[in-house]
């Protein structure tokens, strides 16, 4: 039987970025976490222990510091596109390379309604994130954003599920519905202005699971999904992870009172997990 080396990249994960944008009397400030996966020719190295190809991840991580001054002055895809380029067209034996960021989202502190020219708070547990792959047929976007927590105390509801011997849920027409939402959207162009776009999807997204008369996190998800897709020409598909952050009612009938749908128990685990992808007919 003959073995041969199949599938491989490498490359050095999370290269943390930090840079301040110095303006005149204010600054921005600005956190990623870089990780960059060389795929290409790399099979002496596996099978000979011939380096002579691999470019060493440790010389990727000062690439990302290096070019950061110069390029990541806007948008986390353009810097994106920036570093595929400068490791495609520089590493013969590449044939494709791949770059995933994850934006820290620092929010500027205000006083008064007045913004503090350099001082931030955590924005929390929301990331923006892209990933940018690039090969010698050009490179693609898709980008996105993860921990979006989102919740709603009315307009969701559950009911019309098969019952076996095993169902105890209650149907319900006024439930909580929360989850954590992870979300990634395919660019069919790199010629886009990223940040606006990203806000106006973003909102959509917020706007959508708001407005929404939800049947299940299912519903919501596609609700979402469409409403994107028919806004955004440019956006080819969406992908959405929703998992179901349950509030289930705590029972208040041993201490002799109603639960008029106001007190709940949110449990951690187990937890629905509901993804889909929502696409464009051919
Ligand atoms: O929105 C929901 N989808 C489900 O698939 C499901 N399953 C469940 O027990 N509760 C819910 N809620």
């Amino acid at each position: 039987m003959r073995i041969k080396l199949s599938a491989n990249r490498y490359g050095k994960n999370a290269v943390n970025l930090s840079r301040i944008i110095r303006h005149e009397g204010y600054h921005e400030f600005r956190q990623v976490s870089v990780s960059v996966a060389l795929t290409g020719d790399f099979d002496a190295a596996h099978t000979l222990g011939d380096n002579s190809r691999i470019l060493p991840t440790d010389t990727q991580k000062n690439t990302v510091y290096a070019l950061a001054r110069e390029h990541f002055t806007s948008s986390i895809e353009a810097f994106g596109l920036t570093l595929s380029q400068h490791f495609l067209s520089r590493n013969p034996p590449v044939s494709q390379v791949r770059i995933e960021l994850v934006e820290h989202l620092w929010q500027r502190l205000a006083f008064d309604g007045v913004p503090h020219p350099h001082s931030f708070t955590g924005g929390g547990s929301e990331k923006r994130t892209t990933v940018v792959t690039r090969t010698a047929a050009g490179p693609a976007v898709s980008s996105g954003l993860k921990g979006l927590l989102l919740l709603k105390t009315t307009d969701s509801a559950f009911v019309g599920y098969p019952k076996d011997e095993f169902t105890v849920l209650p149907e319900t027409s006024d439930r909580i519905l929360a989850t954590e939402c992870e979300a990634s959207w395919n660019y069919v162009t790199t010629e886009l202005d990223f940040d606006s776009r990203h806000q106006q999807i973003r909102q959509s997204l917020l706007r959508t699971f708001a407005g929404h008369q939800s049947h299940s996190v299912q519903h919501t998800l596609y609700a979402i999904g469409e409403k994107i897709l028919q806004e955004n020409d440019v956006v080819a598909e969406i992908s959405l992870i929703m998992p179901n952050k349950h509030h289930i009612p705590f029972n208040l009938e041993p201490f002799g009172q109603p639960n008029t749908n106001e007190i709940f128990v949110a449990t951690d685990a187990p937890f629905g997990y509901i993804t889909g992808t929502v696409t464009r007919e051919p």
